[in-house]
């Protein structure tokens, strides 16, 4: 509309923030491997250089398709720039052999991080950009590489046809690691918005919290959440609530809060890859919601599955503020035939719980309308999906659809799925980096993933319970000495 273009025409000027992310020696290697885009632009810049004053609007149209919450296409391509004539920023000029301003290179963003890139080079996932003189031009080449037909003029959720249909290609779940991440910053956020942290939901988040430190599928959350578990008794002392009226504010608690990003600092990112919907409204956190609870039901040892089961029963009754939405899953939890003893009853009871979730709200979205029309509820997975999982083909009974399920192939399946194949693009993401302390502390995570205490040890230890693994244990463990070493000192 009219009040669009104008929008878009004043964006050319100084008032909106720059769309292009501004990068520099010391955050260029890990905003590169963190992106969930699957290509880069990098353009090298000076800030002297009037050419590229004057290329800037170009290049800030392309990137307002890409970049940012409000980007008609969020997550496919980051649009980046680096300011040569700074001189922090002179080494990494040279590592990409920057010999003329603006200089535009193309490439899987982790191919950029920790590189290098001469023209000489051959057999380089990374590519110069020869034609990029304007907006239109560069969007074109855009277009060729990656065969998308992007616009200019494209606005958010119109031209959706550029969505990826995610239930026919299971590769398409790869993209969503991103999105548990995103549904794992959103649930934490919401927490601490709504001061949900109270007496009695404090041991259900930190049960919630040992199961995320051990077995989220992606690392930074894995050492987001770990910190955070590590100075719970500090953020949030059981004793604040015994005293009674000692609230404190969301602001306050933002305060003390800062430096614990759950899933670190590029997280949440404000927008949905794989969970994104054609409207504003539809999908989104619940759906990275599903996703996260999927990947946690599959990655659990069978020794931990009925904890896990209640953590995520647990955490969905006192967290989920969808008042319908956690009644009827509580119900489910509640009717659930108990104690799970495998990892293989965990997921499949989790499973067939949300396909009794899709079939309810196959029929409400039908009648109200308010479904997301080109993400209809199906049961899953389809038999494109999983051919297998289907021991006959669907008969129709009551107008409802009835499956007869091989529920080995289900497991196998969803292990596959949820398993692998969701973490396969974020390992890509970490290949070749150098291993800096950070990782090493990751390490031990992974290490001790498998490391399940036994039950009825755990049980014993009522309120540090150490089901989800050694790691978490010790370093609440640790915690608890080093504040009574405090106090003895004191
Ligand atoms: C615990 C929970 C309870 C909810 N209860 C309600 C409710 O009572 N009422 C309500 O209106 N909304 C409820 N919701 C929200 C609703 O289920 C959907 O999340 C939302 O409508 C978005 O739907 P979606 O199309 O993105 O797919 P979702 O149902 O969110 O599923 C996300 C993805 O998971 C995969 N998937 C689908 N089914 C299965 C399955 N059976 N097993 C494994 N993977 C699967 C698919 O790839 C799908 O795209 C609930 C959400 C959660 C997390």
């Amino acid at each position: 509309g009219p009040s669009r273009s104008l929008l878009r025409t004043l964006g050319d000027g100084p008032d909106l923030p720059d769309a292009a992310v501004d990068l520099n020696s010391s955050n260029f290697d890990r905003v590169l491997k963190e992106s969930p885009a699957a290509f880069a632009v990098v353009e090298f810049f000076a800030h002297w250089c009037p050419a590229c004053r004057n290329y800037k609007s170009h290049y800030e149209k392309v990137a307002r398709l890409f970049n940012g919450p409000d980007a008609p296409h969020p997550g496919i391509v980051i649009m980046t720039r680096v300011d040569c004539a700074m001189k922090m920023n002179t080494n990494l000029c040279d590592r990409f052999s920057v010999g003329h301003f603006p200089m535009l290179l193309w490439g899987p963003p982790p191919k950029f991080a920790s590189s290098r890139w001469d023209p000489k080079q051959e057999k380089s996932e990374i590519q110069s950009i020869d034609d990029g003189r304007t907006a239109d031009r560069l969007l074109k080449w855009i277009n060729k590489q990656i065969g998308s037909s992007f616009n200019l003029d494209d606005e958010k959720y119109e031209n959706e046809n550029t969505l990826p249909r995610n239930d026919s290609d299971p590769e398409q779940i790869a993209r969503a690691i991103y999105d548990v991440e995103e549904a794992t910053a959103g649930a934490f956020d919401i927490i601490l918005e709504h001061k949900m942290i109270k007496s009695d939901t404090r041991v259900p988040l930190i049960k919630f919290f040992q199961l995320l430190v051990t077995h989220h599928p992606s690392k930074r959350c894995r050492r987001g959440s770990a910190e955070i578990l590590v100075n719970f008794d500090d953020l949030w002392p059981s004793d604040l609530f015994s005293v009674g009226s000692q609230e404190t504010n969301v602001l306050q608690e933002r305060g003390r809060l800062k430096g614990y990003l759950i899933c670190g600092k590029e997280v949440p990112r404000g927008y949905w890859i794989f969970c994104r919907g054609s409207k504003n409204d539809t999908r989104g956190f619940s759906c990275g919601l599903w996703v996260l609870l999927h990947s946690l039901s599959v990655r659990v040892a069978d020794g931990e599955s009925h904890l896990a089961f209640t953590a995520i029963c647990d955490f969905i009754h006192n967290f989920f503020i969808c008042e319908e939405c956690r009644r009827h899953f509580y119900d489910m939890c509640s009717s659930a035939s108990v104690p799970f003893n495998t990892t293989r009853d965990l997921s499949l009871w989790l499973w067939s719980t949300h396909n009794k979730v899709n079939e309810r709200l196959r029929k409400e979205e039908k009648a109200l309308r308010t479904g997301d029309p080109r993400f209809p509820k199906v049961i899953w997975p389809p038999e494109q999906l999983c051919p297998s999982c289907y021991l006959s083909s669907i008969s129709k009974r009551n107008g409802t659809a009835q499956v007869d399920w091989n529920e080995d192939e289900v497991f196998n399946f969803l292990v596959q799925y949820y398993g692998k194949t969701l973490v396969s693009s974020y390992k890509d993401a970490s290949l070749g980096r150098n291993k800096s302390d950070e990782s090493v502390a990751d390490d031990i995570i992974t290490s001790t993933n498998a490391v399940a205490v036994p039950l009825g040890a755990a049980m014993a230890i009522a309120f540090a319970s150490c089901a989800f693994g050694a790691l978490a244990c010790f370093w609440r463990t640790q915690q608890k000495n080093r504040k009574q070493r405090k106090k003895n000192r004191g």
